[in-house]
């Protein structure tokens, strides 16, 4: 089945894509317990842009995601990340992709209890062999604004400031896409704010690109961007959304 989204409307979008996919079908299971999470979806996230995916429970954004950043194979259809089809790509070279090229930003925020705020920002890079390059670790470090903290364990800091490390030690690694699932479900509206801020800021001052699943309309408002999914397809999209244009779309798809 393709879907009904017909695209952004003439003039809208510019910029060269980061991530594209094309008519990308998921299905779980098989015979009557199959369930179809996406229904052939196809969008292009633009490169140095804030994306917020949205749509009602069930409607396909966490599969989304995971297929756009090769955590989970499509069933048909293509992804391409950058000069990469990761749909045609093996685990190891998945694995590396993930690795070099992909940032994530979890609900949880899966930080390393016995490092402090720097050793975990940097341990991606030390995993991967890489040499941090210590200017970039300084300007990140400047943005997220934790620089007083960098000495402190998860233990000791706020869960927003926790938070601001998971994206720093996503940023450290210079990833052509962040994706991003949830990233404020844990946090307070203050800290959600510090933490959406940021994200904007590094899409704003350091031309990231950042995908990112949200239930949240405040959270969304902070992107340039949201798609709209329902039932495993793209139904529409809105540019520079607020709050109120956000939760009008969702009321109207039921969600
Ligand atoms: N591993 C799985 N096995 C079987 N079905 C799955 C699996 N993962 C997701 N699904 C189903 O696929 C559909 C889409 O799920 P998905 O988690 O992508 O939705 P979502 O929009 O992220 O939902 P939510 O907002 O509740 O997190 C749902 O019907 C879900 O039950």
């Amino acid at each position: 089945m393709t879907s009904t989204y017909a695209g952004p409307p003439a003039g809208t979008a510019t910029a060269v894509p980061a991530v594209v996919a094309t008519e990308v079908t998921k299905v779980y299971g098989s015979g009557d317990a199959a369930v179809h999470a996406l229904r052939g979806v196809s969008v292009g996230f633009a490169r140095g842009a804030f994306t917020a995916i949205m749509g009602p429970s069930g409607s396909g954004k966490s599969t989304l995601m995971h297929c756009l950043a090769g955590l989970d194979t499509v069933s048909a259809g293509r992804v391409q990340l950058g000069d990469a089809e990761i749909t045609q790509l093996g685990d190891k070279q998945l694995t590396l992709l993930r690795r070099d090229r992909v940032g994530f930003i979890f609900q949880a925020f899966n930080l390393l209890p016995t490092l402090n705020a720097e050793q975990n920002i940097l341990l991606p890079l030390e995993l991967a062999g890489r040499k941090p390059d210590r200017q970039w670790f300084d300007q990140v470090v400047d943005v997220v604004g934790l620089r007083d903290r960098l000495s402190h364990r998860p233990n000791e800091l706020s869960g927003g400031q926790q938070q601001r490390v998971a994206c720093a030690r996503a940023l450290v690694c210079r990833p052509q896409v962040i994706f991003a699932d949830e990233p404020t479900g844990n946090l307070d509206s203050r800290s959600s704010a510090e933490v959406l801020s940021f994200l904007r800021s590094s899409v704003r001052e350091m031309g990231q690109t950042i995908v990112m699943v949200t239930h949240d309309p405040v959270a969304a408002s902070y992107a340039d961007r949201v798609v709209f999914l329902r039932d495993g397809q793209i139904v529409t999209e809105t540019y520079q959304p607020t709050p109120g244009t956000v939760l009008d779309v969702l009321k109207s798809l039921g969600g």
